[in-house]
């Protein structure tokens, strides 16, 4: 007992951690960082969950607060070890405007980074996506690509756009003087398509499905290809680079890594429907009756319609111009990295993931869409 109070001496703050990735983020931190003392949990909105973690030995405190507002940030960050950065607007849909896109992915990351340079925090973990680097408006497949592989990153959409500068600013932060006088050390993980327990497109498209008679009709090819990985070893990632960061700065400072696993290389409906072809929903094949042109004019009466309607209410379909264009490219990645600079192996196999996300679909069976 004493010798596990003596090695506990560490407070880490994870902001977003009570959303999908930062849920999963703090249970590992819980259960698989021994030198933890403190683990604080930010978010706009908290999770009744938090209360039961608070009965363990590591003292949690959980953190009511807006990436956007700079002194709330300060604040959380004040005496931390370490920030994972997490909270994000992920809005491929039209939710929310451009505007608040920006301003909670990249000037939400900006306060993170003054708040650590402010109240000398020195290690900084920042959750980006794939979609910093693709797939691009031209459509360019990128297939079993690696952090080195040469591609035109060119986005036009919000999303994108603020986890590219986000990332930028997290990068360029690396080596920044915190207050102390030591260096700040910061790097960036991409995931690829998440899934996994609390997947809240894999439960639209599950509601869909049960709403349908029990099918979903392919729209997509077959042949193009999605990089997905399991929420638990994106987690698993995240734990793993921050206690590496501070034990090797010069080597992990300033880089990126794609996140990656055993999950297999899929189409986004055919990976899909390894977990929901268990829960009772089949694939039905439309590509004779659907043609892509098709998909294309409904996307762009999608967008239409959105826009017409934004003065009455909220119109948000998951098919857009622009999701329909990430679905239809293939976008996979291939790369030992983070095996190489920081010692990561997935911590669940591809069964373990797709068990464990099967499990999570039957108990969402039922539960209101
Ligand atoms: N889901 C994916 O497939 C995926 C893939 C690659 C990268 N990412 C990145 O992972 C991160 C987490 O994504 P997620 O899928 O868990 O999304 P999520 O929406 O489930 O979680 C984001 C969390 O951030 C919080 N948040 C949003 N705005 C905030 C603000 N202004 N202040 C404080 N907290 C705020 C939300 O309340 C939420 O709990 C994001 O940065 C996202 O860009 C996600
Ligand atoms: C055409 C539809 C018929 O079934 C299918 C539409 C699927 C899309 C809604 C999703 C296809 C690819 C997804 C994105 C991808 O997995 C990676 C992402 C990166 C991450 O940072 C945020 C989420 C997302 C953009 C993800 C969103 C949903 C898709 C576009």
């Amino acid at each position: 007992m004493a010798e596990a109070t003596e090695i506990r001496k560490l407070v880490y703050l994870v902001t977003g951690g009570c959303g999908f990735l930062g849920e999963h983020v703090v249970r590992m931190l819980l259960q698989r960082e021994p030198r933890l003392s403190e683990l604080r949990v930010f978010d706009l909105h908290l999770g009744p969950w938090l209360e039961e973690l608070k009965t363990g030995p590591v003292r949690v405190t959980a953190i009511q607060g807006d990436v956007t507002q700079a002194h709330e940030v300060a604040a959380a960050v004040a005496g931390a070890h370490v920030v994972i950065h997490t909270a994000g607007l992920v809005d491929v849909f039209g939710r929310a405007s451009p505007e608040t896109i920006y301003e909670v992915n990249v000037q939400g990351t900006k306060n993170v980074i003054e708040a650590c340079v402010q109240t000398g925090t020195r290690f900084l973990v920042y959750t980006s996506s794939m979609e910093v680097v693709g797939p691009n408006i031209k459509g360019h497949p990128f297939y079993r690509g690696n952090e080195d592989t040469p591609y035109e990153a060119v986005h036009k959409h919000p999303y994108p756009c603020s986890k590219a500068q986000a990332e930028q600013l997290v990068l360029e932060a690396n080596g920044r003087e915190v207050h102390g006088g030591l260096p700040l050390v910061t790097c960036a993980l991409r995931p690829t398509g998440i899934y996994g327990e609390g997947h809240q497109i894999m439960r639209d498209f599950y509601h869909q499905g049960l709403r349908l008679g029990g099918r979903l009709f392919r729209a997509i090819p077959a042949s193009v290809e999605h990089g997905r990985v399991y929420v638990g070893n994106v987690a698993w990632m995240h734990v793993l680079v921050a206690r590496e960061l501070q034990r090797q700065t010069a080597l992990l400072g300033g880089q990126v890594y794609f996140c990656y696993d055993e999950s297999p290389y899929k189409s986004y409906e055919d990976f899909n429907m390894e977990f929901l072809g268990p829960c009772g929903l089949r694939l039905v094949e439309t590509r004779l009756l659907v043609p892509y042109w098709l998909l294309m004019l409904l996307a762009a009466l999608n967008a239409l319609l959105q826009w017409l309607l934004r003065p009455l209410l909220l119109y948000a379909p998951l098919l857009n111009p622009y999701t329909l264009a990430v679905a239809n490219t293939t976008f996979t990645v291939s790369t030992d990295k983070a095996r190489r600079h920081f010692g990561y192996e997935p911590l669940f196999s591809w069964e373990d993931s797709r068990s464990r996300t099967i499990r999570w679909v039957r108990a969402v069976e039922g539960s209101a869409p």
